[in-house]
């Protein structure tokens, strides 16, 4: 009998998602699949679900969310053969994407019950995973207006970006280690991804691999309000090679220090916003460490 937990995130997305036991069991063989639906009712809750259903033996965990529900469920599963599934019930979807998993619940059901596996990096900040992306600068901006806003739609996110653009200040300046150099920055944009795409179809790093042992970088320095809206432009229509502004790079690890005395950075990971105390991040790729169900 195959044990698949779902963990479901009620306000991921849209919020309107009808997820129980009824509607699932419609696509499960009752006789091969012993389901069990649990529902996060607070931020972190999807964690302690996870951990839960770790020690009750599941041998399949769906994370029924966004990229911020998957890093919840998929922390408690790297390094151990513990399948992680995803419905993507997100907004932006941004890792479900990479991943090619469909929106459409009957196809990522398929996915699930076909039993296909594939073993993905997982990236590392201060010792906490990320699965899709991080940054320091611009994109979390972008993240504290988004969720200042309290809506969780691409209108809301398109009106974060532009009064991130509009309120941008260049505050962080940073000493940068990697690839055996180091430099100082002061970004408009640093960004780490493990994945292709960062949601809503929207990407600077469409050449990562999951499966490369690599994290791709990409480190914006200096623009003015009207380059960034150009940036801006330039990424929606996928031109975005084409800018000589944008610096990438493939790294393994790579050290960055604050150099500025204020206590808090801000820092997106996998779209959720964090208060950095500490005044140094150490970034690293685990090899192949998590296995997930995908096409
Ligand atoms: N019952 C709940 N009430 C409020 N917040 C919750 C609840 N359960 C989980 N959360 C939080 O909801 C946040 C958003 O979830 P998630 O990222 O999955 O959706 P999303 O933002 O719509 O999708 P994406 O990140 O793909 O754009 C997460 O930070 C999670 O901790």
């Amino acid at each position: 009998m195959n044990k698949v937990h779902f963990i479901v995130n009620p306000i991921a997305g849209r919020g309107d998602a009808t997820f129980n036991k009824a509607s699932l069991s419609g696509y499960f063989e009752p006789e091969q699949y012993e389901l069990t639906i649990k529902t996060s009712n607070y931020p972190g809750h999807a964690t302690l679900l996870a951990k839960e259903s770790l020690a009750e033996g599941a041998g399949i965990i769906v994370a029924c969310g966004g990229d911020g529900t998957i890093n919840e469920v998929a922390s408690c599963l790297v390094h151990t053969k513990v399948l992680l599934g995803i419905i993507p019930m997100g907004s932006g979807n941004g890792l479900a994407e990479s991943l090619d998993i469909s929106r459409n619940i009957k196809r990522a059901v398929e996915i699930i019950k076909s039993g296909k596996t594939n073993r993905i990096d997982v990236a590392m900040v201060n010792g906490k995973p990320f699965f899709s992306n991080m940054g320091i600068g611009f994109d979390a901006t972008v993240i504290s207006n988004y969720n200042a806003s309290q809506h969780r739609r691409f209108w809301a996110y398109l009106k974060a970006v532009i009064k991130s653009i509009r309120d941008f200040k260049y505050n962080e300046k940073i000493n940068v280690e990697m690839n055996g150099k180091s430099f100082k920055t002061r970004p408009f944009m640093f960004f780490i991804s493990n994945s292709k795409v960062m949601g809503y179809d929207i990407s600077l790093t469409r050449m990562a691999s999951l499966q490369d042992g690599l994290l791709d970088v990409v480190i914006i320095d200096d623009l003015s309000k009207f380059q960034m809206l150009f940036m801006g432009l330039f990424i929606l229509l996928r031109l975005d090679q084409y800018l000589k502004k944008i610096q990438y790079y493939k790294v393994k690890h790579l050290k960055l220090a604050f150099e500025d005395k204020q206590k808090e950075h801000l820092m997106q990971a996998d779209g959720e916003l964090h208060n950095l105390m500490d005044r140094e991040i150490f970034v690293n790729v685990e090899e192949k460490a998590l296995h997930v169900l995908c096409p």
